[in-house]
């Protein structure tokens, strides 16, 4: 079972994906389970119940299936055709409210690709996806849980209950990146010694903690542990994989520190005949 990224380089971290049995069962009996639950099933119960078999088959299996199909499609035709680009344009995902009604969760796109932890969809109140709408009540409600909101669970709450902060308060409640200047410069051995308890990646010269971000990875939890004490400026920005503007803004978000001298040192034992066979083994 490989789970490969699509058009980038790189592929995530399935380990735990392929020791699930549940999902391997999936994985395995896919064909047959489709046709069951997506066609057999739907039909079978209208004729088993009401003894309308061809409603069943005409309205609960066939057309229930093409405006399922339908409306997923629609995610990476329209969402990515109809509307405005305002969180980023680099990418081609746009928001639209048409798309997102027909699309059922995914409409406002653009905002959804550059903040994919956050259900609300949208930024302000007015544009909330409807779909949206729903999996927010039912966390307001505690029929939903677990659910990561940025900037902050609070506004959800408070626009339910019709009591709508002003921005001055939505903007207080946004986590900011640590500016520069407020950061301490490290040594190369601090961070190394550091980087054994907790973990430290290096890119772009900062030293971010990415410790609890380890499990929400959407590469995989081992790509972070792995690599802590490394420089992964090159990995993350492309080698293995090219990450999003919404994965820069997570990442800013974690620095702790900057590097003296900016760049991993190279290893004491490292000579140019280790490289090159290290090279080779990869
Ligand atoms: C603290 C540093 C990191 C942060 C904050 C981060 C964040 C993210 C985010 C938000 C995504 C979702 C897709 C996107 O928005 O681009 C992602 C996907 C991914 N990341 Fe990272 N990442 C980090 C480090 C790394 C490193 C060091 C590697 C590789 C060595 C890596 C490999 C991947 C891969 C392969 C995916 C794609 C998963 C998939 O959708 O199949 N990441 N990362």
């Amino acid at each position: 079972m490989v789970f490969k990224t699509s058009q980038r380089k790189g592929k995530a971290y399935s380990a735990d994906l392929r020791k699930d049995p549940l999902l391997r069962f999936q994985h395995e009996w896919y064909f047959p389970l489709a046709f069951f639950f997506g066609i057999v099933l739907p039909w079978i119960i209208p004729g088993l119940f009401w003894y309308d078999w061809r409603g069943g088959f005409y309205f609960a299996s066939i057309l229930r299936l093409t405006a399922a199909h339908h409306s997923t499609f629609c995610i990476n035709s329209l969402a990515h055709y109809l509307g405005e680009t305002p969180y980023d344009d680099r990418h081609s995902p746009r928001d639209h409210l048409l798309s997102a009604i027909l699309t059922m969760g995914e409409g406002y796109h653009n905002f959804h690709h550059q903040f994919p932890m956050d259900y609300r969809n949208a930024y302000m109140w007015y544009q909330w996806d409807p779909t949206k709408w729903f999996i927010a009540t039912c966390h307001y409600l505690g029929l939903a849980s677990n659910l990561r909101v940025f900037p902050s669970n609070e506004i959800v709450k408070g626009a339910l209950t019709m009591k709508l902060k002003s921005l001055k308060q939505i903007q207080d409640s946004v986590r900011w990146p640590t500016s520069p200047e407020q950061l301490p410069v490290v040594s190369w051995e601090t961070f190394q010694e550091e980087s054994r308890s907790r973990t430290l990646i290096l890119i772009s010269g900062f030293i971010h903690d990415a410790t609890s971000f380890i499990e929400e990875h959407p590469g995989g939890a081992q790509l972070l542990t792995s690599n802590s004490g490394l420089d992964m400026t090159a990995s993350f920005f492309g080698g293995y994989y090219s990450h999003s503007n919404a994965a820069h803004n997570r990442l800013s978000m974690m620095r702790v520190g900057i590097l003296e001298g900016g760049v991993e040192r190279p290893s004491e034992h490292s000579t140019p005949e280790s490289q090159r066979l290290y090279i080779a083994e990869r």
